[in-house]
């Protein structure tokens, strides 16, 4: 899998290097590639914004560069098997499924825009070539796209075939299929009591069956306290 990003900050991802995606960069699992948009400007100022058309605040990113970074980064061929993503507050909520799909792409592009956005021209021309994907992190206001782009990176990329350690774990998450969608269930570790608080019986019983149906209830009560809008029964 080969991810690249299109950023003023092309230094937000360096952390990209480290820990368990810094394992699959090492390994050739995955190929990271952070390009300054700056590259594909040509003036003394490297300008990449401009005013909206329309007045209104702020500013908006200019389309040249964008496609410039576009015709170096993937030519002019249209090829569905490359992926857009453009992380914006207006964007469709990005979830697991989404994550799930985007981890079997060969190739992702991520567009972080900055200012009020980028101009929308270059989104309708990317949607005539590639598979675009304007997707929202949450209903909250970032700076830009870059800490949106490294979190559905990191959604995507442990998804990806010998990533993990241990793909078991993947199984039993938050919104997996096999926890049927449902939040994860509260874990704990030894000590067996600490400072007043004990593991939950059930837990060191050794009963496989009854810790099983202990963590499903968890899991249901939790959900319908904390995320009723995943329950599907209900
Ligand atoms: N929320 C937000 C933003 O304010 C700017 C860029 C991207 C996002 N987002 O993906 O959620």
């Amino acid at each position: 899998m080969r991810l690249d990003y299109l950023t003023i900050f092309p230094e937000f991802f360096d952390v990209l290097g480290i820990s368990l995606l810094g394992k699959a960069v090492d390994n050739g699992i995955v190929d990271i590639h952070a390009h300054d948009l700056r590259t594909w400007t040509h003036d003394r100022h490297r300008t990449v914004d401009d005013t909206p058309c329309g007045g209104g605040a702020g500013m908006v990113m200019k389309p040249d560069p964008w496609g410039e970074a576009f015709d170096d980064l993937l030519g002019a061929d249209p090829d569905p098997s490359v992926h857009v993503v453009i992380p914006t507050p207006s964007g469709t909520p990005f979830r697991q499924d989404d994550a799930a799909q985007l981890s079997h792409a060969d190739r992702i592009v991520f567009c972080c825009g900055r200012y009020e956005g980028i101009d929308h021209r270059v989104i309708d021309y990317a949607s005539e070539h590639w598979s675009v994907h304007e997707l929202s992190l949450g209903d909250y206001v970032l700076n830009g796209g870059e800490v949106a782009a490294l979190a559905m990176t990191e959604a995507i990329v442990r998804l990806v075939p010998g990533v993990l350690g241990n793909p078991e774990s993947l199984s039993e998450e938050s919104y997996s299929q096999d926890q049927e969608g449902l939040l994860e269930y509260p874990v704990y570790t030894r000590p067996a009591s600490w400072r007043g608080w004990d593991v939950p019986e059930v837990l060191m019983s050794g009963h496989h069956g009854h810790i099983a149906q202990w963590r499903r209830e968890q899991s249901r009560e939790l959900t319908r306290r904390r995320r009723p809008d995943l329950l599907t029964d209900e």
